[in-house]
């Protein structure tokens, strides 16, 4: 089964000369090739050169550490971890980049201490001014990359938002068909497009370890994570049961799955002493995107809270909107669609600016692609739309309502103390 898949799409990638384009080239193909013949659909493309780059750590990591904003030093100081962080951060900036352990940098900073007094104002008055700036001044989001950096960030996050950088992507694709063929199929071609691919192992008829295995495969070679929406939601022990054995086996090959948090934090528990907690992580379903959802309101801030007591397995929510201002935390929303409209079936939708907007990092798109003629130009629309919206957020805007809120006691205070100086002189 695996080498027809890959030989239809070799073929296509031949026939329509896409051997050139590169991995993570978005540009969409001139010429769209004929359907697969396993498909019976038409205009489908073909998905782009295998590729050649590796998940290995970027270097430029460290840089964007050094560059997080300080907005985020509230963050740092609640753990212990973030102390460390804190101390080493007055340390010039350039003994960072050249990348000295932060023991050292320590080392550094007491021998500035000691010999250099009025660095040490320089450099408080500095992340005074950074902080102002940051928080009032400008109101910036992080970059996924510099939340990768952050320290906090579960593994399996941390590769997420390294994915979504490499690629610029934000989207998850549910591939929510009954043929692991055609899975395996819509896998290769969308790969390149795509951060995560989200399945439901129970609704496919011919469920195998072959296809688990193969749909691994792709996953490590197009670089996107595999999300089992199985939506756990019993006591520790079945879920454990659940999560590890019976026909799918589904940690041997998801790199996330997600939980309700209905049954208590034993359903966390349960699943994370299955799990390789370095690469294998959990979203907690704090919202849902159909009508009527009962997860709302002091439910969706008992899942948060959950989250952060489980912080070395649970890296994230299926939520409607930013639910946590922790930016270790990632937000995926489903119910997304160019033509916000509804099912039949209570599913609600949004736009993906709409739910960028809202603070959420991931857009799930499943009929929105696959119902379209052509889904690998479907596709590269909704990534190309979710990966500006982002950017949009990350631009600097000046906030002139902060501005007001911080400068205007401080104007008054002057004013104040320049009238009672006058009263002085005066009596
Ligand atoms: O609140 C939720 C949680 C999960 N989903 C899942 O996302 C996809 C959405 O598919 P569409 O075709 O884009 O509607 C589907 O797999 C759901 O199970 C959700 O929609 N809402």
């Amino acid at each position: 089964m695996e080498k027809a898949v890959t030989k239809s799409c070799n073929e296509e990638l031949s026939k329509n000369g896409l051997k050139t384009l590169n991995t993570f080239d978005h540009r969409v193909p001139v010429f769209p090739p004929p359907p697969p013949p396993l498909m019976n659909e038409s205009h489908e493309e073909a998905p782009g050169r295998v590729p050649e780059q590796s998940l290995k750590p970027d270097p430029s990591r460290s840089e964007a550490r050094s560059q997080c904003p300080s907005s985020e030093e509230d963050e740092r100081r609640t753990s212990r971890e973030e102390e460390t962080e804190v101390k080493s951060d007055l340390v010039s900036d350039t003994a960072l980049q050249e990348g000295k352990k932060k023991s050292q940098g320590i080392g550094l900073l007491r021998v500035n201490m000691l010999c250099k007094p009025r660095h040490m104002v320089y450099a408080t008055v500095q992340r005074v001014w950074e902080c102002i700036r940051d928080k009032v001044i400008y109101k910036s989001k992080l970059t996924y990359l510099q939340r990768a950096a952050l320290p906090g960030t579960h593994p399996v996050a941390r590769k997420l938002l390294e994915i979504m950088e490499d690629k610029k992507t934000n989207l998850c694709f549910s591939a929510d068909v009954t043929s692991s063929e055609k899975l395996l199929w819509l896998a290769k071609l969308l790969g390149p497009k795509i951060c995560i691919l989200k399945t439901h192992c129970d609704i496919l008829e011919d469920f195998s370890e072959e296809f688990s295995q193969k749909l691994k495969e792709v996953a490590e070679e197009l670089k996107f994570l595999i999300f089992e929406d199985r939506k756990f939601a019993d006591i520790g022990n079945t879920v454990r049961l659940q999560y590890k054995g019976g026909l799918f086996r589904i940690s041997s090959w998801s790199h996330i799955v997600n939980a309700h948090a209905v049954p208590g934090s034993g359903v966390v528990e349960g699943l994370s002493a299955v799990a390789n907690s370095k690469e294998q992580g959990c979203l907690l379903i704090a919202q849902m995107s159909s009508q009527g959802s009962l997860a709302t309101g002091e439910y969706t801030k008992a899942v948060v809270k959950m989250a952060e007591e489980h912080r070395d397995f649970v890296f994230g929510f299926i939520s409607r909107s930013k639910i946590t201002e922790k930016p270790q935390f990632i937000h995926l929303t489903p119910g997304v669609k160019m033509q916000a409209n509804g099912d039949k079936l209570g599913q609600q939708y949004r736009t993906p600016e709409e739910v960028i907007n809202k603070g959420s990092d991931v857009i799930i798109v499943g009929r929105g692609i696959l119902n379209a003629d052509n889904k690998f130009e479907t596709a590269e629309l909704y990534r190309k739309s979710g990966w500006e919206a982002y950017k949009q957020t990350t631009q600097k805007k000046v906030d002139l309502k902060s501005i007001l809120l911080v400068f205007a006691p401080v104007f008054f205070a002057v004013l104040l103390y320049r009238r009672q100086g006058l009263f002085i002189t005066n009596s």
